[in-house]
């Protein structure tokens, strides 16, 4: 050993272990190939006013590529509407690495999930007039600042967009987050008709990576806060296709996808994308959908104003559409979107998305390793389909048309 066994021994006494730090036993509230993370309360009362933390146990040991890539992108960030890395801690001896974040109770894949389900149950859940405005100033403050300091998410979608609960001082603030591919935040048992995130869609997915660009840029980011705006304007995935049984195909076409895109926004003319017979895949789309003639009478102006009563003059729309741009050199920088009158008209964006109204939506549950333990026959039985069905479990599932929150039901 290069260091003197007296002095190894002395640093590893004073070290502070994460488990002497935090009690995290029975906590998990995320599981996933990144790892799993915890809702912890530092053990030392002292702070616990302090709010709740997460702790993610990064998979694997030792320092991963993916785990350098999150330790040094994460300490280098620092913005209001960006996760924080708080610590790291080394466990030397089982060479686990944790990460301690400010825990952030919501995101906004439950919470459309809770607005579709109360839809569904006609009981209308009220929220302020400027919600989606807040929302979505805070989601492109973030990004703005990961893209002047160069960083592309690459994966924005609601579960990636966190927001923090009653409890945290920075109540109803908007967090940027990556969990990963994996399915890091346990659902209570979904209903089939709810797409699990775990399953990896396209709905987000910029036009031009479905036909073969080579690069991500800041404007496939753009692409998806757009349609994030959408989705939570009307509760429903703009460009909602149905999932692929295995997605074993690692071609970046994807023609379901493309069929639901132009279905919304019409085909795109060469008026409208000048570059687009430029990009690799262009010869499947010619060959798939000719001259699009099919499409012509479709735009977003009228999914949006037909289905959700939309008017094309707002200023609402007018910054969607801009967002939507089929070619992205005519998508906003986060920048010019921010500039956008939409949000310097009223009502005007607020610092907690909630305003004073209450937080309707429940807790993350906490998952019990039994439940979600890989030879549980049902969920072998899902997963030989390749897809990520919710587990039928044991527990009988009532419907959700209750008062209460979507609760995993316990029969
Ligand atoms: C390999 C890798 C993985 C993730 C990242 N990454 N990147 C980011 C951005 C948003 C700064 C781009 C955030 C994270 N990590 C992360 O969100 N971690 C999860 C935080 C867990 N939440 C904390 C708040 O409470 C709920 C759980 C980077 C590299």
């Amino acid at each position: 050993a290069w260091m003197d066994a007296d002095f190894r021994r002395q640093l590893s006494a004073q070290r502070e272990r994460v488990e002497d730090a935090f009690e995290f036993e029975g906590r998990k509230v995320g599981r996933g190939s990144y790892g799993q993370v915890f809702k912890t309360k530092p053990r030392s009362c002292a702070d616990a006013s302090a709010g709740d933390y997460a702790l993610k146990q990064i998979e694997g040991s030792g320092l991963s590529m993916s785990a350098c890539r999150e330790i040094a992108l994460l300490r280098e960030l620092k913005h209001p509407n960006v996760i924080s890395l708080k610590q790291v801690y080394l466990a030397h001896e089982t060479r686990q690495i944790w990460l301690l974040f400010d825990y952030a109770e919501h995101d906004l894949w439950r919470m459309i999930n809770f607005h579709a389900s109360a839809k569904k149950c006609n009981s209308q859940v009220s929220l302020p007039p400027n919600f989606t405005k807040s929302i979505m100033h805070q989601i492109l403050c973030g990004i703005h600042y990961l893209h002047s300091n160069w960083v592309l998410h690459r994966d924005l979608k609601p579960a990636n967009i966190l927001v923090m609960g009653a409890t945290s001082p920075e109540r109803g603030r908007v967090k940027i987050a990556d969990l990963g591919l994996a399915r890091l935040f346990h659902q209570p048992l979904t209903p089939l008709t709810e797409i699990d995130p775990v399953v990896v869609t396209f709905w987000y997915r910029a036009p031009e990576l479905l036909l073969g660009a080579r690069h991500y840029t800041k404007a496939i980011d753009l692409w998806a806060i757009g349609c994030i705006m959408a989705e939570l304007i009307t509760d429903k995935p703009l460009f909602y296709c149905k999932q692929e049984e295995d997605i074993k195909t690692s071609s970046p076409y994807n023609r379901d996808q493309l069929e639901r895109i132009f279905s919304v926004m019409g085909f795109p003319s060469q008026q409208d994308w000048r570059d687009l017979p430029h990009l690799p895949k262009y010869g499947d789309l010619v060959r798939n959908f000719g001259t699009g003639q099919q499409y012509a009478r479709f735009s977003l102006g009228r999914h949006m104003s037909r289905s959700f009563g939309m008017s094309e003059t707002s200023s609402e729309f007018r910054l969607l559409s801009r967002l939507l741009a089929m070619d992205p050199l005519r998508r906003p920088s986060a920048r010019e979107a921010l500039e956008d009158r939409y949000f310097l008209e009223e009502p005007r964006p607020a610092a907690d998305v909630f305003n004073d109204f209450d937080i309707p939506y429940g807790k993350r549950d906490f998952i019990s390793d039994s439940s979600d333990n890989k030879d549980d026959p049902a969920r072998l039985h899902f997963a030989s389909r390749g897809r990520h069905l919710a587990v039928a479990s044991q527990q009988q599932q009532r419907p959700i048309c209750s008062q209460q929150l979507p609760h995993r039901f316990d029969s």
